[in-house]
C-alpha cells in the first residue's frame, strides 16, 4: 500500500498548560513513514557526542546530537558551538511537512539520539535570544516511546506529562518556553532507541 502524504488532517490534541501553547499529533507521520525515516534518519544523520562542563569536570551527554540548518544559522548552546551540516533528503523530508502543519519557516533543527533509557535530557527551556520572543518549536519523535514532562518555572503546582510516540509531533508556541521548562527523564524501564527532531528559527545575524 502507498504512503499516505497527507498531514493536515491528523487529530491533534491540546495541553491544559496554562500560559503556554503546546499541541500533540500523535501519529502525525503513518507507522510506514516513521519507520522508514527512523532507518534513515539513524543511517544518514552525523551523530556527535558532545561533552558539558559539570562541576568543573567535562562529561559526556546523555545522548547523541546534530545539528542541520541554512548556511549561517548557527546555533551555541551550554558553550557548544553548533555550525549547521547541510539538510538531507530525509530531513527536507520531515520539516516540509511540519511547516505544512504548523505554517512555520525554519530554518534549523537539532537532533537527539536517546539510544536507551539511560540516557535523557534535564529540565531546561529553549529561550535563548537566538530563537526571539515566543519562539515556536516542532518536535518530531521516532523510535522507543519516552515521557516528555513539563513544569512551570514559578507556578510549582503546575505539571504536565505526555507520552511522545513514534511519528508523533508537539508544537510548542507562545509563552511555553518562557513559562515553562521540559525535560526527558532517563528511566530504568526496557525502552528501544528514540531521534528526537526540534525544529527551529533562529534569527540569523550575519551572512
Ligand atoms: O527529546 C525530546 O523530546 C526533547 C528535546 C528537547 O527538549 C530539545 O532538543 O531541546
Ligand atoms: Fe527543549
Amino acid at each position: 500500500m502507498p504512503e499516505s502524504t497527507t498531514h493536515s488532517a491528523r487529530p491533534s490534541l491540546t495541553l491544559d498548560v496554562p500560559e503556554a501553547d503546546v499541541v500533540l499529533y500523535p501519529s502525525f507521520f503513518s507507522t510506514a513513514q516513521a519507520d522508514r525515516l527512523l532507518q534513515q534518519l539513524v543511517e544518514t544523520t552525523r551523530w556527535r557526542q558532545d561533552s558539558m562542563k559539570m562541576f568543573g569536570e567535562l562529561k559526556p551527554l546523555p545522548r547523541l546530537t546534530a545539528w542541520y540548518g541554512d548556511a549561517g544559522a548557527r546555533y551555541v548552546y551550554s558553550g557548544i558551538v553548533n555550525e549547521p551540516l547541510p539538510w538531507t533528503t530525509a530531513l527536507v523530508e520531515v520539516k516540509d511537512a511540519v511547516e505544512s502543519a504548523s505554517g512555520v519557516a525554519f530554518n534549523g533543527v537539532l537532533l537527539n539520539r536517546y539510544r536507551d533509557g539511560r540516557d535523557g535530557m534535564g529540565w531546561h527551556a529553549d529561550d535563548e535570544p537566538e530563537f526571539g520572543e515566543d519562539p515556536v518549536i516542532a518536535s518530531v519523535s521516532f523510535g522507543g516511546t519516552r515521557n516528555f514532562q513539563l513544569k512551570h518555572k514559578r507556578r510549582k503546582e503546575l505539571k504536565a506529562n505526555v507520552e511522545l510516540t513514534h511519528g508523533s509531533l508537539l508544537v510548542m508556541r507562545g509563552g511555553t518556553q518562557a513559562n515553562w521548562l521540559h525535560q526527558i527523564p532517563k528511566t530504568a524501564k526496557p525502552v528501544g532507541e528514540r531521534l528526537n527532531l526540534t525544529f527551529r528559527r533562529l534569527v540569523v545575524l550575519d551572512e
